[in-house]
């Protein structure tokens, strides 16, 4: 067989080992896994060094076009992802203008979506109050899992997303187990954050940490705890985003033993950012849930190693400047990360605490495919897509904002000095980003409706 494309002498990472391999591609898929592949290719690359790996699969962007372009679009996002060794990503149905919450609106954003994406792509729909009859229609439409607050979600605006009532989010799973959907949660009791953080304002309370505490680990568990028990309750498939404490993961832990279809994933910034950095960081290191303190942290970290975190997204949650210029508790809050999953996560988790790199390779892509249903991805195997990553374990470099591709160039880990670097993310057989070169070529990325 002619080749299109060979990865030569990588440490290739594979669901349960590391191991020395050739990799050979034939359209857009991994066609021969072997010691070493002698026969022709249209390219050959030389992996030397490097670990070889399938590419992120991160559940948790908001891009917020159509409607917010200025904040962040589809080109820059995708192209931000695709740096940062990301190859298929899962949108969130709010920041865009109109929120995703009927079938109209998501198609709007697969208009607005279409040929600018770097890397493939897909979405979520959404629950809020009012809109259970819409549910169906997006399910139809192809979206991934729906997505619903219980916490705050930030804005007033009528054409902007509403967290959920009790009542609604009863309802809405009732539905949403009919239709076999999976709804993704933001867990805080929105109550409480909201009136200690006006506490925290009277008395002139505005530290990194006076925000922490405005938003306590027990109102993150509180709400977990609800969603829980709702979802058991309709026998709604659950899955609760950043999570931020070991106290929520041991609600899950929990619900998990007891049989209940429940899965969790935390973000970068929970790890590798405390409540006592943001005064040095400022806006750009908020975020809800909040970071924790140090001490709180460290068990985060426990649950990580433990294998008790399912995967990892970025919840990246960009906007312009103007809205980060601003006192801490008045500033947007949302960090930009999603160029920074692979490359912050594996210094910090594999080269710093020894984390196994299969174990990585699960967090940051097998386990998200099984979850968010994409067979074809997820894993370096025979017959999966070929979007794979290299990760330079020896190489080490100094975030500037003039790496970033975001539209808006700012992001919480400036100036980090990181321990490893993505140089190489093929999407499907094509290369979509060389660290020589940047982004290559024209967007590839294909949009993955999900068949119902
Ligand atoms: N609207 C929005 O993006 N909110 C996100 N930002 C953040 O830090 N947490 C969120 O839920
Ligand atoms: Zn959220
Ligand atoms: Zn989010």
């Amino acid at each position: 067989m002619t080749y299109d494309l060979i990865i030569k002498n990588g440490n290739v990472v594979f669901y349960d080992e590391v191991r020395k391999a050739d990799i050979g591609i034939k359209n857009e898929k991994i066609a021969c896994i072997a010691d070493k592949i002698d026969e022709e290719a249209a390219k050959t690359i030389d992996a030397n060094g490097q670990y070889v790996m399938p590419g992120m699969i991160d559940t948790h962007v908001h891009i917020s076009e159509p409607g917010r372009t200025e904040w962040e679009g589809f080109v820059t996002g995708s192209q931000a992802l695709a740096a940062g060794g990301t190859t298929s990503y899962v949108e969130m149905p709010l920041n865009a203008l109109p929120a995703t919450t009927n079938k109209a609106a998501l198609d709007l954003k697969i208009e607005a979506a279409k040929g600018k994406n770097y890397v493939d792509y897909s979405f979520y729909g959404g629950l809020i109050p009012g809109n259970i009859h819409q549910l169906e229609e997006q399910a139809k439409g192809g979206v991934k899992a729906f997505k619903c607050f219980i916490s705050d979600c930030g804005s007033d605006i009528p054409e902007d997303f509403a967290n959920v009532d009790d009542y609604t989010l009863y309802k809405g799973m009732q539905k949403l187990a009919e239709l076999d959907q999976l709804l993704c949660i933001h867990a805080e009791n929105p109550d409480i954050t909201r009136r200690l953080a006006e506490d925290k304002m009277r008395e002139g309370k505005t530290t990194g940490v006076d925000y922490a505490e405005s938003r306590p680990i027990f109102t993150e568990v509180e709400a977990v705890k609800r969603a829980i028990l709702f979802a058991k309750e309709t026998g709604c498939k659950l899955h609760l985003v950043h999570i931020s404490t070991s106290e929520a993961i041991q609600e899950i832990l929990k619900a998990q033993r007891e049989g209940q279809d429940v899965t969790v994933e935390s973000c970068p910034h929970y790890f590798a950012l405390s409540a006592e950095d943001v005064d040095a960081i400022g806006p750009k290191a908020k975020c809800q849930p909040p970071l924790r303190k140090k001490a709180d942290q460290e068990r985060l970290w426990d649950e990580l190693l433990a294998g008790n975190i399912g995967w990892l997204t970025s919840d990246h949650s960009p906007c312009t400047w103007d809205l980060k210029d601003a006192p801490l508790f008045e500033a947007w809050g949302g960090i930009s990360g999603c160029q920074n999953n692979v490359d912050l996560m594996f210094d910090l988790a594999v080269k710093q605490r020894n984390m196994p790199v299969e174990q990585f390779v699960h967090l940051i892509a097998t386990n998200p495919s099984k979850r968010f249903n994409f067979p074809n991805k997820g894993e370096i195997a025979l017959g999966k897509d070929a979007d794979i990553i290299f990760v330079d374990p020896n190489q080490s470099y100094t975030l500037k904002s003039e790496d970033l591709y975001y539209k808006n160039k700012f992001s919480a880990y400036e100036g980090f000095d990181i321990g490893c670097r993505v140089t190489k993310t093929i999407l499907r057989g094509n290369i979509v980003f060389d660290l020589n070169e940047g982004i290559v070529g024209e967007p590839k990325g294909k949009l993955m409706l999900e068949n119902n």
